[in-house]
């Protein structure tokens, strides 16, 4: 696993505007040499604010849309176009107004999908999913996804892992049911830690002042159990994107960097 990287930007708006330029870069880079790209998304203020910054990026048009898949790092299990879902608000940020490929378009099961209120049936789809679409190389898990995006909860929750629930500490399934998470609503889909750390790059996205107390904490050494983001790397690259007022309580070691 890879050690983690801080980049602090001024303010929230500043921080999305600079994901989703780094993010365009990466997908044309990626399409360019291997003819594709792959990309997990995830929901919340920081994750729908970089697509929104995204939608009106010029060099958006850069991306060849039709060669992107997209998937989900955790939705909210509920009914297909709920408001709260994360898919919907992903729709709304920035997926209605490019020209994607549904087929590579893999929202996460709803509530009144054909596995109805069974969340864990809801989760092992998925899973198979995800194994359909890895390579040999991926010894049938996930695939190698370029980019898997983050948003770190105040409470150090990343996707729909919580601190100390059961789906935190899964070291097996890819995908896992959630039940009785703090956050509303209780039930949820999530991938776990192995699933995330198979990604080539995470990038963990926490902006606003009550994300400083999350970000000090899973970056200063704390357990993946009580702290999930803690336990987030990416293969070759786990980059921590911030604002100011997310990076305020951090060790001095870790920022701002020592000069030389
Ligand atoms: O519920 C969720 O929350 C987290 C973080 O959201 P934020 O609004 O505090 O930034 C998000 O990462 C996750 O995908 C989502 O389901």
């Amino acid at each position: 696993m890879s050690t983690p990287q801080l980049v602090v930007h001024h303010d929230k708006e500043l921080m999305a505007q600079a994901a989703a330029a780094r993010l365009i870069t990466k997908i044309v880079d990626a399409q360019a040499s291997r003819g594709y790209a792959s990309v997990v998304l995830t929901g919340g203020r920081n994750g729908n604010g970089l697509l929104a910054a995204l939608a009106a990026a010029p060099a958006r048009d850069a991306i060849d849309w039709g060669r992107l898949d997209l998937w989900w790092g955790d939705e909210r299990f509920l009914p297909e176009g709920d408001a709260e879902r994360n898919v919907t608000q992903a729709r709304e940020a920035l997926l209605d107004s490019v020209p994607l490929d549904p087929k590579r378009v893999h929202a996460m099961p709803a509530s009144d999908g054909p596995w109805g209120a069974d969340v864990d049936a809801a989760a092992a789809s998925y899973a198979e999913e995800l194994a359909r679409a890895a390579g040999p190389e991926n010894h049938g898990a996930v695939p190698t996804f370029d980019v898997l995006m983050l948003g770190v909860g105040p409470d150090t929750h990343v996707a729909s892992l919580f601190p100390e629930l059961p789906a935190v500490r899964e070291t097996e399934r890819t995908v896992v049911g959630v039940r009785g998470a703090p956050k509303p609503p209780p039930t949820r889909v999530t991938l776990t830690l192995p699933a995330i750390r198979a990604a080539r790059e995470v990038w963990l996205l926490a902006a606003g002042e009550d994300k400083a107390g999350a970000a000090a904490i899973a970056l200063s050494g704390a357990g993946e159990i009580q702290a999930p983001a803690a336990g987030a790397a990416g293969r070759s690259r786990t980059l921590w994107l911030l604002d100011a007022a997310a990076a305020s309580r951090l060790p001095r070691s870790l920022y701002p960097p020592a000069s030389p």
